[in-house]
């Protein structure tokens, strides 16, 4: 009885969705904004009660086959959108537009390809979530129909954060998808990958897709996106956005980004068809939201942690983002900066973590106070709600990435402040910051050098206290040589104005007893043998150059890996590990969030574990254990089947047998060792007495030669007395049974001991 109810049901959705795309298909067509228009301002008297009034009467002149243009609106609910999505976005709360969402998405939702640019948290993710959903509704988009729409992001974060988005707002429509990120191995994927509907990842994953997965088929797609499109379109992943352009067919196509590229040659390569530029801040006076509370401090290197910790000291009610611009160097000022216990819950968050621990991290940082150390892992497209401050320790490498890291915070219609400390030998930045076509209002605040707390002190006792702190310190001040060392702005990032005392100032302030030795190397492809010999190499297939313009004194430190600089980003945000999380395989929960410190912890501890380590006295002796491939230890009887039933087959009577057979050698050893034992122990006894004696002797010879004639008796007695006591057992029977009493309780005991440890 149920299933015919059911199939009714369906097919009576079926039908009136069936209805409602024809509806919207005209309402679409009819109402649609000339190409090139910008939607006029909002007007400001709309009440919430009008705007309902408005929004009611938009709809029913639509029902009646009258369509108004939607290109004026500033609702969702006036918009020609499905039922399932005005809903979804009603419950999640989402009423009035953004700016950017009333400029793009009447452009998008009539199928127009859109090049939009709008400011950090000026909600840009709706702008084209809601096309992208409209778009497969309307198409009819169901399970079977495989991928459909593609969403391309920087990271796996903010590829996640997309997909949580799609989720909210298209929970009514049932489309598959899901966030191709680090998470299960990319054969799980190749299973499912042709069933999603919606695929939101980054551009590594989806190449390697392409590369790997048999028949997986974008053929049939209808839309895609490009997030953070400046950065898609630039150096890191220029190559594999071109693959992925190349391998599937011209759609229509949304790129956006807070700083967009202008580039020509850059979106010649997407193949824009008559794309809609919509740039809605343009006239803007400023580049960033307008309630950031930007300033900048001149501080020199070696400052940098003082002024760090000084300025967590004072806001210690605050939640606020610290960029650092390496890994090491996140891991060591958080893992120092935790130990000195500033009084506010720190986190750190880099590429290098896992996935689920950068989820869980972020999730933390959303609901509390606290502060957070990171790479620029975080600096684009990520949402956090609340965060007060922005901290930028390390110089930015583009005015560009300035936007994005301030852009964390006053998202949305909120407050924010964001800091950023500039070593003087930087400050070309500021004035690339200042400069009016920059558009951001900075002011620049001198540091009050009184009132720093100097913790040098400090960091240098607790790498005294924490040896391998030291290591990470080290490492955290080659890092940082070296990511500004590889910056390609070398107006401002000149390793040339620092001087080698610069240096030692600056490696003093981590807490390192010396300068780390330092060479700066960069990998060029026609170097000359004489650049080779120059700098010691001979035989490395990768030729190495010295940055000519680097101090001359600096030495050669091999053992420092360079690959966590943030330069190439690609290692850190577009991972080669990832998983799927979404629709088809929900969020795991209950993830530790203190694994990631656990294991800065552990890598920390290990040399100290490692000291710890002591024999078992209790294991058993003289066993050889066996390990089977995967490291379990092997019982002994079944290797010892192994051994005889070559054939595969275990003879239980061939093992009993040749068990009882080495029952029988070891227990005949055993007497042999115990017997052995005896006449060792009773050697060494008698080597004592010898010994013994002869001392006696000695001192006998010794006394009576000082004593003369009159001591000639004496010495003869106390002779006598000593060979008596000491020299002849024979002589004295109560003392020799006294020794044989002693002796072969001795002798029991061992033979006890050698006997347990056999069994
Ligand atoms: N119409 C809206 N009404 C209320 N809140 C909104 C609206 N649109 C977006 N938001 C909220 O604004 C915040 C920022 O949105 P979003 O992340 O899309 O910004 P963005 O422009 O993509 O930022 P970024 O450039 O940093 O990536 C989010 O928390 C989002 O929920």
């Amino acid at each position: 009885m149920r299933r015919p109810q059911r199939r009714l049901v369906a097919k009576q959705g079926r039908s009136q969705d069936a209805d409602e795309i024809r509806l919207l298909e005209a309402w679409v067509d009819a109402g649609k904004p000339r190409p090139g228009t910008k939607p006029p301002p909002p007007s400001e008297s709309s009440s919430a009660a009008d705007a309902r009034r408005i929004a009611r009467a938009v709809a029913a002149k639509a029902a009646a086959g009258e369509y108004s243009e939607y290109g004026a609106c500033t609702r969702f609910d006036e918009l020609p959108l499905s039922k399932k999505t005005k809903d979804a976005l009603r419950k999640a709360g989402y009423k009035e537009m953004s700016e950017i969402q009333r400029a793009a998405i009447p452009h998008a939702l009539c199928g127009r390809d859109i090049l939009g640019a709008a400011k950090t948290g000026s909600g840009k993710t709706l702008a084209f979530v809601i096309p992208v959903l409209e778009k497969l509704y309307r198409a009819k988009w169901s399970k079977e129909d495989g991928v459909g729409c593609i969403i391309i992001s920087p990271t796996n974060d903010l590829a996640g954060q997309i997909w949580d988005v799609i989720r909210k707002v298209g929970k009514l429509h049932g489309f598959s998808g899901g966030a191709i990120v680090k998470r299960t191995g990319i054969d799980d994927e190749k299973e499912l990958i042709n069933r999603l509907n919606i695929i939101v990842c980054t551009p590594g994953r989806l190449v390697q897709h392409f590369d790997e997965t048999p028949n997986f088929d974008c053929s049939q797609l209808q839309i895609l996106v490009l997030d953070e499109a400046d950065q898609m379109l630039h150096r890191d992943f220029q190559s594999q956005v071109d693959i992925i352009i190349s391998q599937i067919p011209k759609v229509q196509t949304l790129l956006f980004s807070a700083t967009q590229t202008k580039s020509i040659k850059d979106l010649a390569r997407v193949n824009l068809k008559n794309p809609e530029y919509i740039s809605v801040h343009e006239q803007a006076s400023t580049a960033t939201p307008d309630n950031l509370e930007q300033c900048a401090m001149i501080v020199p290197l070696e400052q940098k942690l003082n002024m760090l910790w000084s300025f967590i000291r004072r806001h210690l009610k605050s939640k606020i983002l610290v960029f650092l611009s390496s890994v090491k160097q996140v891991k060591f000022v958080y893992e120092i900066f935790k130990k000195l216990r500033p009084g506010i819950p720190l986190k750190c968050m880099h590429g290098r973590m896992k996935y689920e621990v950068q989820q869980a991290i972020v999730a933390e940082f959303n609901e509390s106070t606290s502060v957070m150390f990171s790479t620029d892992i975080f600096a684009r497209g990520l949402d956090i709600g609340d965060v007060d401050w922005v901290v930028q320790v390390d110089c930015p490498d583009s005015v560009a990435s300035y936007i994005h890291r301030v852009g964390r915070t006053a998202r949305y219609n909120k407050r924010g402040k964001s800091l950023i400390f500039l070593c003087p030998e930087e400050e070309r930045m500021l004035e690339k910051l200042k400069a009016t076509e920059s558009k951001i209002p900075i002011n620049v605040k001198k540091p009050k050098v009184e009132l720093l707390d100097q913790i040098s002190q400090n960091i240098a006792a607790m790498l005294v206290k924490f040896p391998n702190l030291q290591q990470l310190g080290k490492r955290a001040f080659v890092t940082y040589l070296k990511s500004v060392y590889i910056q390609k702005d070398k107006e401002v990032f000149d390793l040339s104005r620092f001087s080698a005392e610069n240096f030692a100032a600056y490696a003093s302030s981590l807490g390192l007893p010396v300068t780390p030795k330092i060479r700066f190397v960069s990998h060029k492809k026609n170097a000359s043998k004489k650049d080779m010999e120059d700098i010691g190499v001979k035989q490395k297939a990768k030729v190495i150059e010295i940055n000519p313009q680097a101090n001359r004194d600096m030495l050669v430190d091999d053992e420092l890996d360079d690959d966590d600089i943030l330069k190439p980003k690609k290692a850190t945000t577009d991972a080669n590990i990832y998983g799927l999380h979404g629709i088809l395989s929900p969020k795991a929960s209950g993830t530790d969030t203190n694994m990631e410190s656990e294991k800065v912890k552990e890598l920390v501890d290990r040399p100290l574990k490692k000291k710890k380590l002591k024999i078992n006295v209790h294991r058993p002796v003289g066993i050889r254990v066996k390990y089977d491939d995967e490291g379990n230890a092997i019982d002994p009887l079944a290797s010892l089947a192994e051994e005889v039933g070559s054939e595969g087959v275990i003879h239980k009577d061939k093992i009993s047998q040749r068990y009882a057979e080495m029952l029988r050698e070891m227990q005949e050893d055993d007497k042999e060792d115990k017997a052995q034992h005896k006449k060792s122990l009773h050697e060494k006894k008698l080597q004592k007495k010898l010994k013994l004696k002869r001392k006696r002797q000695e001192e006998t010879d010794a006394v009576s030669e000082d004593s003369g004639s009159e001591s000639d008796t004496g010495g003869q007695n106390m002779s006598y007395k000593g060979k008596k006591k000491y020299l002849n057992d024979s002589d004295d029977d109560e003392g020799g049974d006294e020794a044989k009493k002693l002796l072969a309780q001795q002798e029991a005991l061992a033979l006890k001991l050698l006997g347990k440890m056999h069994d």
